[in-house]
C-alpha cells in the first residue's frame, strides 16, 4: 500500500516493512480502510501527535475532544490523507506501560516494541533489584528483555557486572558495549533489523542517549543531549525531555523514554513469574495453595532456600516486588460483587 501524503522531508519513501509493519497489523485491515495510510505515531505531546509516514513525519490532525493520552510512540494509526485525522487505532502487539504512585489507570510509555533494552552501567551503582523491575515490565508487555551493560570500557573485566544479572532470568540476554562507540550499534544488530523496534529504559546517566545516538547514527548538530555524569555518586543527571521514535541506521527504530525512573511495580502478573521462575515453578509443591514462603511448614521454596537450590536474597526482592506489585494494582469489583485484582485474575505469582 502506497498513499501519498504531503510531507516536509525530502527522504526517500519507506515501505511499510521498513516502517514495522507485519502480518500482525495487516491482518486488522477491512476493506473499509482502504485509502486510509498507515502510519506510525512517532511523538505524543498535550495536544499534538506526529507520526512517521511512508513519505516522511507529518503532524497528525487530531479529532476534535480526542485525548492525546490515548496514543503511545510506536501505535499505528490509520490516517486520512486528505485530513491527516488518524481513523482508527491498530491493536498493539505489545504495550509498555507504567503506574505512577497513586495513579488509578497506567500511563502508555510505548508500543509496539520487540525488544527492551534495560541499559545499565558496569560500575558501583548496579542495582538488581531495579533490573528485576525492568524485566518484569518487559516479560508483561510481550517484548524481549535484553540487558545492555554500558562503560565496559572504563573497567578491566566486566566479567563482575555480566555475573550479576546473568542469572536474574533464565535464558536472558546481556551484551557489554562502550555506548559511545560505532561498534556498539554491530553488537546490537540482532535485535535492530529492518521492521524491528527497540525501546530504551534505565536510570539517568547510564548511556541511553549515547546508545540512541551511536544507534541513529546522528550528527554531532543533530544528537540528543548527552548529560553528564557525577563521579562522585555515580548517579546521573536527567537529560532527556521528549520520548521519540528514531530511525536506527540501516536497520530499525528506537523508542527512547524518560521518566521511566518513577516506575512502579503494578499490574504484574505472567511478568513476575517470567522473572522469579525458580520460586515460580516450586510454589506448587507447598503444602498450602497460599503459601508465602516465609514460615508456613511444608515449603518448598523455604525447603529449597536451606540447600542452597534458591538464593534468600532473590526470595526477599521477589517478595518486595510482588508486594509493591498488589500495593499499586488498583482492586477491581468482580461481577457478584466479589474484588478481585486485574494480576489475580490472571496467573498470578503475587505472594498468595
Ligand atoms: N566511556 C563511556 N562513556 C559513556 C558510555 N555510555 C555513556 N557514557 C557517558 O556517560 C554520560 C551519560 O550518558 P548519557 O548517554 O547522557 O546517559 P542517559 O542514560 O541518556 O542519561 P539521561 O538522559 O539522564 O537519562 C555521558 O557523558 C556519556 O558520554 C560508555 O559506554 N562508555
Ligand atoms: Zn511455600
Amino acid at each position: 500500500m502506497q498513499i501519498t501524503v504531503s510531507h516536509t522531508s525530502n527522504q526517500e519513501p519507506l515501505s511499510l516493512a521498513e516502517l514495522g509493519w507485519s502480518a500482525f497489523f495487516d491482518d486488522q485491515l477491512d476493506r473499509v480502510d482502504a485509502g486510509l495510510a498507515p502510519m506510525r505515531v512517532a511523538t505524543v505531546h498535550r495536544a499534538r501527535v506526529t507520526a512517521e509516514s511512508q513519505s516522511g513525519p507529518i503532524k497528525l490532525n487530531l479529532p476534535n475532544r480526542a485525548n492525546t493520552v490515548d496514543y503511545a510512540v510506536g501505535d499505528w494509526v490509520l490516517v486520512d490523507p486528505n485530513t491527516r485525522i488518524p481513523v482508527r487505532r491498530l491493536e498493539r502487539k505489545t504495550t509498555l506501560q507504567r503506574r505512577t504512585e497513586g495513579g488509578q489507570s497506567p500511563q502508555l510509555i510505548a508500543a509496539n516494541v520487540d525488544t527492551l533494552f534495560i541499559v545499565t552501567s558496569c560500575n558501583e551503582d548496579l542495582n538488581v533489584a531495579r533490573l528485576e523491575r525492568y524485566l518484569a515490565l518487559a516479560n508483561e508487555s510481550g517484548t524481549t528483555p535484553v540487558i545492555i551493560l554500558t562503560k565496559a570500557d572504563q573497567v578491566a573485566d566486566n566479567a563482575p557486572w555480566r555475573d550479576q544479572v546473568l542469572g536474574l532470568q533464565r535464558g536472558l540476554k546481556v551484551v557489554a558495549l562502550d555506548a559511545t562507540a560505532p561498534e556498539a550499534a554491530l553488537a546490537l544488530a540482532p535485535w535492530c533489523a529492518t521492521g524491528q523496534t527497540v525501546a530504551l529504559v534505565g536510570s539517568s546517566g547510564v548511556g541511553k542517549s549515547s546508545l540512541l545516538n551511536t544507534l541513529s547514527e546522528k550528527a554531532p548538530d543533530e544528537a540528543q543531549l548527552t548529560g553528564s555524569i557525577r563521579e562522585s555518586d555515580a548517579k546521573g543527571r536527567h537529560t532527556t525531555t521528549s520520548r521519540s521514535l528514531h530511525r536506527i541506521a540501516g536497520g530499525g527504530w528506537v523508542i527512547d523514554t524518560p521518566g521511566i525512573r518513577t516506575l512502579h511495580a503494578s499490574d504484574l502478573s505472567v511478568g513476575l513469574d517470567l522473572v522469579f521462575v525458580e520460586i515460580a515453578e516450586l510454589a506448587p509443591e507447598c503444602r498450602f495453595r497460599d503459601c508465602t514462603h516465609d514460615h508456613e511448614p511444608g515449603c518448598a521454596v523455604q525447603a529449597a532456600v536451606a540447600v542452597g537450590g534458591i538464593d534468600p536474597e532473590r526470595l526477599e526482592r521477589w517478595r518486595k516486588l510482588g508486594n509493591e506489585n498488589r500495593t499499586n494494582t488498583p482492586v477491581l469489583s468482580g461481577p457478584r460483587g466479589n474484588k478481585q485484582t486485574k494480576a489475580s485474575s490472571k496467573r498470578s505469582c503475587n505472594p498468595k
